[in-house]
């Protein structure tokens, strides 16, 4: 029978049927932040009971992390201490390995787990964090849990798992000058809407998806979730594996063991008639930077548009917060904050293109502009390349790794009233503070309006260099 890669890997990791909906599905990884796994583990106390496979799981303090660039790192909020001592004693305890607050390698959960090989095609890996869409950039099933199903994960490597439907979104055509992977799931994110993809695993596929970098994908799968999608995927070409490859060692030293995954992979491929139950197609071809507007993520125009009418009273409310007006252009815009970083934008070729972008020019008066790696992988490879000696020339704070300003869980808040162009995912109303505004953006945007203070078609400063 014919079946989209998304059922080929759903099959394949299926230890029973339970009913025509669920299944109980085995988990080749699993991924923990100090944020939501102490109730699963406090939960196995409880019961006397054990991890079943601890090295099949991974931990890293990632959210509430301070970024101060101190050489070690303390943490100052006796909460978030906690949180951390926890995720450290449970690791211990149960035998898993963790990127510790002052580990080397430490970084967010989805930016360390791709650069140290531990995504490979065909896998499933599960996280109680909803971005873990991330690694279908690879071919691997990824989708965020809650805390009690991180607990039922520990305690047995499977997951009662709820199928989802199948979508698949074409998009053919090269992607203009000035124009990334953002700005393409941002583009989708507004045309299908915030729940566009809800109940749905999404298979990205055509002519642009191809011509993506690794990286570029892991912004697009990342984003899927905005759309409310229960996974990404992008079937693994030889892109995909070379960067497997690169990042794994071991098995590309392996000639018996990298001659099976290669086999393995090559299966890796929805089958020509596979039927999906939705299908949407677009053209990249004539895409421009986007920039969202509102409080949502599908709240977004492209940079030379201008703020549509509130089509309901959540957009009108959704104008108030971010103190817009319908009519109004978004090129122009003053901001006081620039934040560059995340899981969606916080990895070595986002940042190339922020320093591509500011050339010799600064960070404009007045504006506050940070740069948070997404690893220490990232910020050891930018620092390496002289790209945070750029940045630092240029006025940035280049900061150590975490999820910081992305949801303001450590000391990184925005005051109430700042507008932020961010390279985050996330536009909720007070996600970087109480009161606080985000843009989201592509990280060549956020570099233009940090330069300029405004925001700013970047197409217009590339120009300047060429
Ligand atoms: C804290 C965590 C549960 C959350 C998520 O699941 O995505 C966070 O990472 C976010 O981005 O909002
Ligand atoms: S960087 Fe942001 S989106 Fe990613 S895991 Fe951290 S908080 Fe969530």
């Amino acid at each position: 029978m014919s079946k989209t890669l998304y059922r080929k890997l759903v099959d394949s990791h299926t230890v029973a049927q339970l009913d025509e909906d669920n299944v109980l599905l085995y988990a080749d990884l699993h991924l923990m932040n100090e944020y939501t796994s102490p109730q699963a583990f406090a939960g196995l106390h409880e019961r006397g009971l054990a991890t079943l496979y601890p090295g099949q799981n991974v931990a890293t303090v990632s959210h509430i992390i301070p970024t101060h660039p101190d050489k070690f790192r303390i943490i100052g909020d006796a909460d978030s201490a906690l949180q951390a001592s926890n995720l450290k004693r449970n690791c211990d305890k149960h035998g898993i390995p963790l990127f510790d607050t002052n580990d080397r390698w430490q970084g967010i959960e989805h930016v360390i787990a791709p650069e140290h090989g531990m995504i490979r095609p065909g896998m499933v890996v599960i996280c109680g964090d909803s971005h873990t869409t991330t690694y279908g950039a690879l071919g691997a099933l990824g989708f965020g849990i809650g805390t009690t199903e991180v607990e039922h994960l520990l305690a047995t490597q499977t997951l009662v798992y709820r199928l989802a439907r199948d979508m698949r979104i074409r998009i053919d055509g090269a992607l203009p000058a000035g124009t990334t992977a953002k700005d393409l799931v941002l583009m989708v994110i507004a045309r299908i809407g915030a729940q566009g993809a809800r109940g749905y695993v999404v298979e990205f596929c055509g002519s642009a998806i191809a011509s993506l970098s690794t990286e570029a994908r892991f912004t697009l799968c990342n984003m899927a979730v905005e759309a409310g999608a229960r996974g990404a995927l992008i079937a693994p070409d030889e892109t995909a594996v070379q960067y497997v490859l690169a990042h794994c060692p071991d098995l590309a030293g392996d000639a018996g063991l990298k001659a099976r995954a290669l086999a393995h992979w090559q299966t890796l491929f929805s089958d020509p008639d596979a039927r999906f139950d939705i299908e949407y197609d677009f053209d990249a071809s004539g895409l421009a930077p986007i920039v969202t507007w509102g409080t949502s993520p599908d709240q977004a125009v492209p940079v030379t548009g201008v703020v549509p009418e509130a089509a309901n009273a959540s957009e009108a409310r959704a104008l108030q917060y971010t103190g817009l007006a319908s009519g109004m252009p978004l090129e122009g815009l003053t901001i006081q904050h620039v934040f560059i970083g995340s899981c969606t934008n916080g990895r070595i070729e986002d940042l190339r293109a922020v320093v591509d972008v500011i050339g010799e020019r600064k960070v404009a008066p007045g504006v506050r502009a940070m740069v948070v790696p997404g690893s220490g992988a990232v910020r050891d490879q930018a620092e390496h390349e002289g790209i945070a000696a750029k940045l630092v020339a240029a006025g940035f704070e280049w900061r150590k790794p975490g999820c910081s300003m992305c949801l303001a869980m450590n000391d990184d808040v925005l005051a109430p009233g700042t507008r932020c162009a961010s390279t985050t995912n996330r536009n909720f109303e007070g996600r970087q503070g109480r009161g606080a505004i985000t843009h989201l953006m592509s990280p060549a945007m956020a570099a233009a309006a940090a330069v300029t203070g405004t925001i700013t078609d970047v197409r217009r400063l590339l120009a300047d260099h060429a």
